[in-house]
């Protein structure tokens, strides 16, 4: 479009001949075109991907024009939203709503001991945000969005973004402040905020909120690109031939399982902490696979006992600061033979303005995530090659896959001694 042409303008042609477009592709396939009704279920084919990350990003963009400077930021400090996120999933009020019916709002305040006035209040709230609706005065009905809350994992994801990730997101700021640069997973906003216990010592001694963690780290299977049905996918696992995979930090064997059940050729040693390997590991793993996966206790930070041509790490850094990421790589030298592979699954963060920036606000958003949870961080691919020459200088990245539309990339590392 010519170069003078307004930017709003512009991007209400993009939006219109895009949309035109979508709608064509989703008919063409029989896929229902998207829409806040209960029933719909977004399913979207890979060749409409980039359409969508176009719309959805000048849309944003239009939207935002449109706002004054001061409604942009409130957009983006609107806490309210969160707190009410919690009170639909802590009161599990989708759980309410009966399938394609409704409930009254005076009803659900029977339910949860408040009255009309004051669930209502709160209930217009998240209508406000498509969450719930109000198809007939006092009534209360589902959205898809609503929908989607009641699936137990994203409701327990709800209730611990609410109750534990948000209050200790306000401590950011007083974190670095008090702390800065610190790489120590006793030195966060989390701290700050839990009378100085660490993510870990609420996990060992509040077993509700460790409950609450584990939900929230279980939602993670469903952000897009993220699931590990996409494991198969992401890596040439069939040119490992037979090989026997140390899959470190493999918490119950999800990745192992994922892998056995596609490459009859691989065998996986699960290995993690006491704490996650319950009664030994393995209530996960079906009876036929049972003979190729096995399960050992194993802390991430002691020397590698198990020689293998392939350790494999799923997201096993990225909650780590980079002294203890290099202490992890450190430990795996006194085991490896020359010509090892590690392969590494975890997001090689882009740069700035590379990826639709729908997808790179997440991306932020997780790694700040990252940093109040224990100094964690995603790393940049110069950053991850640092890491590793930090580690050892024989620690040679081979290949970087990044799948199209994965968020996790595989680092392909072989230790060239
Ligand atoms: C973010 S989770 C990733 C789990 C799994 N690889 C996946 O992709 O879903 C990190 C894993 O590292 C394990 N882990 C963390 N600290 C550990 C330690 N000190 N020793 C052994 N395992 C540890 C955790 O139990 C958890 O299973």
């Amino acid at each position: 479009m010519a170069g003078n042409t307004p930017r709003i303008v512009e991007l209400a042609a993009q939006i219109s001949t895009s949309v035109a477009q979508l709608q064509e592709q989703l008919s063409a396939q029989g896929l229902p075109s998207p829409s806040f009704d209960e029933s719909f279920n977004a399913t979207y084919p890979p060749n409409v991907t980039q359409l969508r990350d176009s719309l959805l990003d000048a849309s944003a963009e239009l939207h935002e024009l449109l706002l004054d400077p001061l409604m942009v930021l409130f957009k983006f400090a609107s806490i309210s939203n969160l707190a009410i996120i919690d009170l639909v999933a802590r009161y599990k009020i989708p759980e309410m709503i009966p399938p394609g019916g409704r409930i009254s709002f005076e009803e659900i305040g029977q339910k949860v001991g408040l009255e009309t006035n004051v669930i209502r209040r709160f209930l217009r709230n998240a209508m406000a945000m498509h969450i719930l609706e109000e198809p007939e005065p006092g009534m209360v009905a589902h959205t898809s969005i609503s929908k989607f809350l009641a699936n137990p994992a994203i409701n327990g994801w709800a209730e611990f973004e609410g109750r534990d990730t948000w209050p200790a997101s306000t401590r950011i700021v007083d974190a670095v402040q008090k702390w800065p640069n610190s790489q120590l997973p006793n030195e966060t906003a989390w701290v700050l905020a839990n009378n100085g216990k660490s993510v870990q010592d609420v996990i060992a001694t509040e077993p509700e909120r460790a409950m609450r963690f584990a939900n929230g780290m279980g939602a993670i299977d469903y952000v897009p690109g993220y699931n590990m049905s996409l494991l198969p996918t992401v890596y040439d696992w069939a040119s490992l031939g037979n090989a026997k995979i140390v899959n470190v930090g493999g918490a119950m064997g999800q990745a192992a399982i994922e892998l056995t059940k596609n490459f009859p050729n691989l065998t996986v040693i699960v290995q993690d902490s006491a704490a996650m390997m319950g009664g030994g590991g393995g209530q996960l793993v079906p009876a036929e696979l049972k003979d190729r996966i096995t399960f050992q206790e194993h802390e991430l930070f002691a020397p590698q006992n198990e020689t293998a041509p392939v350790y494999f790490f799923r997201l096993a850094f990225r909650g780590l600061g980079d002294q203890f990421a290099e202490r992890i790589l450190k430990a795996q030298i006194p085991a490896l033979e020359p010509g090892a592979k590690l392969l590494i699954q975890d997001v090689v963060m882009p740069e700035h303005d590379v990826v639709p920036l729908w997808k790179e606000r997440t991306q932020r958003s997780v790694d700040m995530a990252l940093q109040v949870f224990g100094n964690g961080r995603e790393r940049y691919l110069d950053e991850w090659k640092a890491l590793l020459a930090a580690a050892d200088k024989r620690f040679v990245l081979e290949k970087v896959h990044v799948p199209k539309d994965n968020l996790l990339g595989v680092l392909e590392v072989t230790w060239k001694a």
